[in-house]
């Protein structure tokens, strides 16, 4: 279940987005990935998640390139929960939810009684399985959000790579969702923009700017007031918490 990138190229035209990018993630191991706008973090993920092939390096799930691999293979091995992603306009809750199923059925298989299970048990992993009969397009934006983890989650993945996927969640369900990522026995890596989520639930967390890896490590190696200085430009002090023994930060005012 590990996930190993090495010297990874991106760009277009003559810009170049994500610039030799290596890292790796133990098997059951959440990575976070931080870095300011535009630093390159969704590039790096499509890459990851083989959505998009690099220029030069390659991906490997388990030791294997992924650019070798079968898309239905691909899809069964590593889930991609994008940022605002849409789905069809018609659909219910449900039925975006088993389109998660797609990669474990083939064109001629009837429904089964496991592929209705692996919904309503991915349905209720986010609070949502009140919602199934709801037309998607009605929902609110952090209801959207936790729909596409579900089916993510219905996709029984061995890996999740997700594009911030707190984003519009209020604090419950960000703390909810970041919980359940860490809790399940997969191998993960998420952007996150909220840094204290980060030192919370990621066992390691990478450092994008401008493309490149500026720094990785733990939580406490890499959240430091220095770097949060140079990287985020802001100024903050870093103590743990008596809570969770995890970096704390406050931001200072100016
Ligand atoms: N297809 C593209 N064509 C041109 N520029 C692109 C393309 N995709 C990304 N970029 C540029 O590459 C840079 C990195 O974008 P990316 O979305 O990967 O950053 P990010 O770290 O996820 O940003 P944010 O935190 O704002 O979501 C940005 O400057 C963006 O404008």
């Amino acid at each position: 279940m590990s996930i190993v990138a090495q010297n990874l190229v991106w760009g277009v035209k003559r810009k170049t987005i994500v610039s030799d990018v290596s890292l790796s993630v133990a098997p059951g191991e959440t990575l976070g990935l931080i870095g300011p706008n535009g630093s390159g973090k969704s590039s790096l993920l499509r890459l990851l998640a083989g959505l998009r092939r690099p220029q030069s390096g390659r991906v490997a799930f388990n030791g294997q390139d992924i650019a070798k691999l079968p898309r239905r293979a691909l899809a069964r091995q590593c889930a991609f929960v994008q940022q605002s992603a849409a789905s069809d306009t018609n659909m219910s809750v449900r039925d975006v939810v088993k389109l998660g199923r797609t990669p474990h059925r083939s064109a001629l298989s009837a429904w089964s009684s496991a592929d209705e299970a692996a919904v309503r048990d991915a349905l209720t992993r986010v609070d949502m399985l009140g919602h199934a009969g709801q037309p998607w397009m009605t929902l609110s934006g952090g209801e959207r959000q936790r729909v596409h983890i579900a089916k993510a989650l219905a996709q029984e993945p061995t890996r999740m790579i997700l594009d911030e996927p707190t984003n519009h969640l209020d604090i419950h369900h960000q703390i909810e969702i970041l919980r359940l990522v860490r809790a399940l026995e997969m191998t993960n890596i998420v952007a996150l923009h909220d840094l204290n989520l980060a030192a919370m639930f990621c066992d390691r967390i990478v450092v994008l700017q401008g493309g490149s890896v500026h720094a990785s490590g733990t939580p406490e190696e890499v959240l430091t007031e220095d770097l949060l200085q140079e990287i985020f430009r802001v100024r903050a002090r870093v103590a743990t918490s008596p809570y969770h023994g995890r970096p704390q930060i406050d931001f200072l005012p100016e």
